[in-house]
């Protein structure tokens, strides 16, 4: 066969583009226009594919992908105070949005259709309303929602996310014991859940013994994946960035001592995709949409997938998905590992994993076709050679009698016309026994070279170095993105863990070797927590794969001169360290007096103890110049915040979202901290017209100093009649 019979016509179409001056003209200079949402070849490819049982349906499903997605959100479930939250939401924030949507839509309030609770997501905590991300974000009536979207969203107390990207890691089903992997974790959101669910019996378990490491080949997009994480404060939590495809063995300590390869309980695959689904978030795929994404992507969601299976514990569960509709990216890539694990991996049902939730099975007959959709192929032989590259053999469906063996139609796949949602397609696979293809060499990982441990003077301390890169220099082509810090944990008998440990009154049960900085220097800055189980992983493979990220901020070193440590606590860390704090540096607050700290937004001005309740002020007699805790017990929760008792003041120490995200469980007056954007639009637009007017009045010589000092502008040759001030 010769070389040009084999070469790609759709890459070779592309390069002849680009070779004719680009792609299309250029159009970011021309005025918006609305995205006619409207392709043939996906139209006439998913109505061969007969998707939908008759025309009634085809018809709705056509009308439904058209139209523009609701906004969905979640609460974090696994916080003490979010049956709290979810209170509030359920009652003030409702009320709030049928006021606001009654305004907006011109309508009475009785009119107003109410948030829809999803049936499927557990307790009751998820919730759709009937608004689009647009609304919410374009008009004014909504601004009091929309600031409390964001606000809770950033404290971590609820997450913004689309309802059909909360399935799988429902039915991945993750418990506090488990080593959970998200082989394509970024942005985050499907991560931010498996945190959760690992964290979701908290009075079992001070710390979960389990962990989630959640990895991403796009270096940019790991740090959105800790931007997300972060929120939840989880110290069993680790960010890496590697290929999934060739993902590397990991090495575990076993309790006898010895090592292994880890070998994890729960994997989860959302793996890339043409997202074909998300069309009504993302109408601009209407315009990009074409067959060659499915057919270019089939072999690397395989690849991840077929990995993960690999890394997965006999008996461990893994979940596939996507938010396309292509069986070529779904369910030909499932029969494929199915069929390639020979009895080692089985499809399961997981429906009853999400009740009430619409959806249908997996479809067991697809065609494929050209990219234009103008030929369909129904096996392999019809294909002409030119295509071979592209359409692989794999990609059609197996042949009846096999097919049949698969259990494809255990799949769930969402279309959004079902529950007024996005596409989304899902499947369980669980591990029977281990896989031919896995080469577990211990020996081998043990023998590749480890960081060197930091080295320590005489009197134990580590001996100051200049920061350094990750691991040993390795191929170009992993020398991608960010060099990061190291990861220098405390060695035993630290001289600041020992001050710590004094101040604070730690537990022996604190594992001071899991306290870690991102220097090795001598002046420890910020100091980090992460579990057992991290802190082994880290150390054990840090060599081996690039780590973006890992634990939770604990302390901070905070001097001044009354100061008796060195270290305050982080409110980030709370939630770890709360539970290894001795009494000596907590403070029991009423309601009223938390309230007046939390309002105190002039760190120049804390609040004088006189000012406080009684108690308190006995209390804060007691406690000396530091860190502290401010405990508050209400009915139905109870709040942990770090603070600061000065000389003569107390202060709580906690970032502006998260002072509104108490206030508000505190049933406190917000109005102090509600942002109106568009009045402070309208505030800024009247201020640039007086200043414009102004300049307009003043005298040609004042008029020059302007000049000097500013950039011209298109403004400067536009007649102010006709200038509009501009108000972002
Ligand atoms: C569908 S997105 C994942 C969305 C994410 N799970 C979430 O819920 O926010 C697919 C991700 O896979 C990543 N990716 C693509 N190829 C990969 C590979 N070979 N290994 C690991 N990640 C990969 C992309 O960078 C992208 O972030």
């Amino acid at each position: 066969m010769g070389r040009d019979k084999k070469q790609n016509p759709f890459a070779a179409r592309k390069r002849q583009k680009r070779a004719n001056g680009g792609g299309g003209p250029d159009r970011r200079a021309e005025p918006y226009q609305e995205i006619t949402r409207d392709n043939a070849a996906f139209i006439k490819y998913y109505n061969i594919q007969q998707i939908c049982a008759t025309e009634e349906e085809w018809t709705q499903f056509l009308s439904t992908i058209r139209e523009n997605l609701p906004t969905t959100f979640r609460v974090t479930g696994f916080k003490g105070e979010a049956k709290a939250l979810l209170n509030i939401i359920k009652t003030e924030l409702f009320t709030e949005y049928v006021r606001a949507v009654a305004e907006l839509n011109g309508q009475p309030a009785e009119q107003v259709q109410r948030p829809l609770c999803l049936p499927w997501y557990p307790n009751g905590m998820a919730y759709q309303l009937h608004l689009t991300r647009k609304d919410i974000r374009r008009s004014e009536p909504l601004c009091r929602l929309h600031n409390f979207l964001i606000v809770e969203t950033t404290a971590g107390s609820i997450s913004r996310q689309e309802a059909v990207s909360m399935i799988p890691p429902i039915v991945l089903d993750v418990k506090p014991t488990d080593k959970v992997l998200d082989m394509c974790a970024a942005p985050g959101s499907k991560t931010a859940q498996l945190i959760e669910a690992l964290h979701s019996e908290p009075e079992v378990h001070k710390i979960p013994p389990g962990f989630v490491l959640a990895n991403d080949v796009d270096n940019n997009r790991c740090y959105m994946l800790v931007h997300q994480a972060k929120r939840l404060n989880s110290p069993c939590f680790l960010v890496t960035n590697h290929d999934s495809t060739f993902f590397p063995n990991m090495l575990q300590t076993n309790a006898d001592g010895s090592k292994s390869i880890v070998k994890f309980d729960k994997i989860l695959c959302d793996v890339p995709c043409s997202g074909d689904g998300t069309l009504r978030k993302n109408p601009d795929i209407w315009m990009k949409w074409n067959l060659a994404q499915g057919y270019n992507l089939h072999g690397l969601q395989y690849r991840i997938a077929y990995r993960g299976a690999e890394m997965l514990e006999v008996g461990g569960r893994l979940v596939y998905s996507t938010c396309s509709l292509n069986p070529i990216e779904n369910e030909a890539v499932l029969q494929r590992i199915i069929k390639d694990a020979d009895g080692a991996l089985e499809l399961v049902d997981a429906a009853h994993m999400v009740p009430g939730l619409k959806f249908k099975p997996g479809m067991t007959h697809w065609k494929l076709a050209t990219k234009e959709v103008d030929t369909i192929y129904n096996n392999f032989e019809e294909v002409p050679e030119t295509y071979h590259t592209i359409i692989r053999p794999t990609m059609f469906p197996l042949p009846p009698a096999e097919i049949a063996q698969i259990g494809l139609e255990k799949c769930i796949r969402v279309l959004p016309h079902l529950q007024d949602s996005g596409g989304f397609f899902v499947a369980v696979i669980e591990k029977r026994r281990k896989l031919s293809t896995e080469k577990d060499n211990v020996r081998e990982l043990l023998e590749k070279p480890t960081q060197a441990e930091p080295k320590l003077d005489e009197s134990g301390k580590p001996i100051e170095e200049k920061s350094v890169p990750w691991g040993p220099q390795r191929k170009r082509r992993r020398l991608h993105g960010y060099k990061e810090d190291p990861y220098v944990f405390f060695a035993e008998g630290d001289a600041d863990y020992k001050s710590m440990k004094e101040f604070y009154e730690l537990d022996d049960s604190l594992n001071e070797r899991c306290l870690l900085t991102r220097c090795v220097t001598e002046k420890k800055k910020n100091v980090y927590y992460c579990s057992d189980a991290i802190r082994d992983l880290v150390q054990l493979n840090e060599h081996n794969i690039k780590i973006i990220n890992t634990g939770v901020k604990a302390f901070v070193r905070c001097e001044n001169r009354h100061t008796v440590h060195p270290y305050r606590l982080a409110q980030e860390g709370l939630q770890t360290t709360n539970a290894f704090i001795g009494n000596s540096r907590r403070i029991e607050v009423q309601r009223d007096d938390l309230i007046l700290l939390l309002n105190c937004t002039d760190p120049t001005k804390p609040p004088s103890t006189l000012e406080l309740k009684e108690a308190t002020q006995e209390r804060c007699k007691e406690l000396g110049v530091g860190s502290c805790i401010l405990k508050y017990v209400d009915p139905n929760f109870t709040l942990f915040v770090v603070g600061w008792r000065g000389t003569s003041s107390l202060r709580a120490y906690v970032d502006s979202d998260e002072t509104v995200h108490i206030l508000r469980l505190l049933g406190a007056d917000l109005r102090k901290f509600e942002v109106n954007k568009y009045e402070k639009a309208k505030e800024a637009a009247a201020a640039a017209a007086a200043a414009a007017a102004t300049t307009s009045s003043a005298s040609p010589d004042e008029t020059n100093v302007a000049d000097k000092t500013s950039e011209p502008t298109p403004m400067d040759t536009t007649d102010p009649e006709e200038a509009t001030p501009t108000t972002s």
